[in-house]
């Protein structure tokens, strides 16, 4: 569907976006996971045409940005809202609509139903909450019922009943009409629904891959041996990442295979085991040397 290619922007003479290439399927939801400055908003303004790149291209369904045809497959929720403040949810909504020929009415009241919107409509934008102006935005956005859709952080700021909220609806839609989202975030919980992550750091793209390959690839699974005694666990040869405290000795491993390896080799030394799963968080840490929220 969405096809980049050298994608490069600078600032003066900062590269905030640095030569990267991606692939989007229909229907996927695709997470841009990094730190503040990795580049993330940069690269949605170039992919959405409001920022012109200094190289590279960009293809949606065979048409360029500055074709009038691209936005027309697009929605995009921005970090700030675009909204008018002192305009009430039904009036900007109905603004928006009218910005798109083809609105269909059925979609749209089936949208305000699905994001709660109905209950809030009569009041200024204003007044709503973060929770609140976060789903009236994404409404904003589908009205046309577009096939992309970009989310520049769309969690920031929310508790996790309404991300929750948000997500299933977006779930729905995404089953429903093949609806394509790419979103940005520092939260890993949303990267770790992703059908694709595309890891970056300083502009450039770090990893690219499914959660899952990653988690193999980068994640460190730890396995914790219970020894009977601490003799027992001073005898375990340890490397550089492995821990022993006492009779308690945590390794870590790359495989399944490698921790049934070990508790069959150590079987009769130990009382207990316990066999953690290595996390987003690792996988991060492991590519870019920095924690992140
Ligand atoms: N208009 C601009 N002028 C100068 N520098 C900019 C501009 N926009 C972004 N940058 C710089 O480009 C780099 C990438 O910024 P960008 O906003 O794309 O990062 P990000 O990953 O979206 O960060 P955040 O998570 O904070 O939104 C940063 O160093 C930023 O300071």
């Amino acid at each position: 569907m969405l096809k980049v290619k050298n994608l490069t922007k600078h600032f003066g003479s900062k590269v905030a976006v640095d030569n990267i290439d991606l692939t989007i399927k229909r229907g996927q939801l695709i997470a841009f996971l990094g730190h503040n400055g990795a580049g993330k908003s940069t690269t949605i303004n170039m992919l959405t045409g409001l920022l012109k790149p200094d190289a590279g291209s960009i293809s949606l369904e065979g048409h360029q940005p500055a074709e009038n045809q691209y936005t027309h497959y697009l929605g995009v929720v921005f970090q700030d809202s675009v909204l008018d403040k002192q305009l009430t949810v039904a009036k900007n909504l109905s603004i928006a609509s009218k910005l798109y020929k083809d609105c269909n009415k059925q979609f749209c009241e089936d949208l305000m139903q699905k994001f709660e919107i109905n209950a809030i409509k009569n009041q200024k934008y204003d007044s709503l909450s973060g929770g609140q102006r976060r789903r009236v935005d994404i409404v904003r956005s589908l009205l046309s019922q577009p096939e992309l859709l970009f989310l520049d952080e769309p969690s920031t700021g929310l508790d996790i009943q309404t991300r929750k909220k948000i997500w299933e609806v977006l779930d729905q839609l995404r089953q429903e009409y093949g609806l394509t989202i790419i979103l940005t975030t520092h939260y890993l919980e949303e990267a770790n629904q992703a059908d694709w992550v595309y890891v970056m750091d300083k502009g450039k793209i770090v990893a690219s891959d499914t959660v899952d390959n990653l988690k193999a690839k980068y994640a460190k699974n730890s396995l914790t041996l219970f020894f009977k005694d601490e003799s027992l666990a001073q005898s375990i040869p340890l490397n550089d990442n492995d821990q022993m405290s006492g009779k308690k000795v945590i390794v870590k491993i790359t495989s399944y295979q490698e921790a049934m390896q070990m508790i069959s080799r150590y079987q009769n030394d130990i009382y207990d085991f316990e066999y953690v799963h290595g996390t987003m968080d690792d996988i991060f840490i492991e590519l870019t040397g920095k924690e992140i929220k």
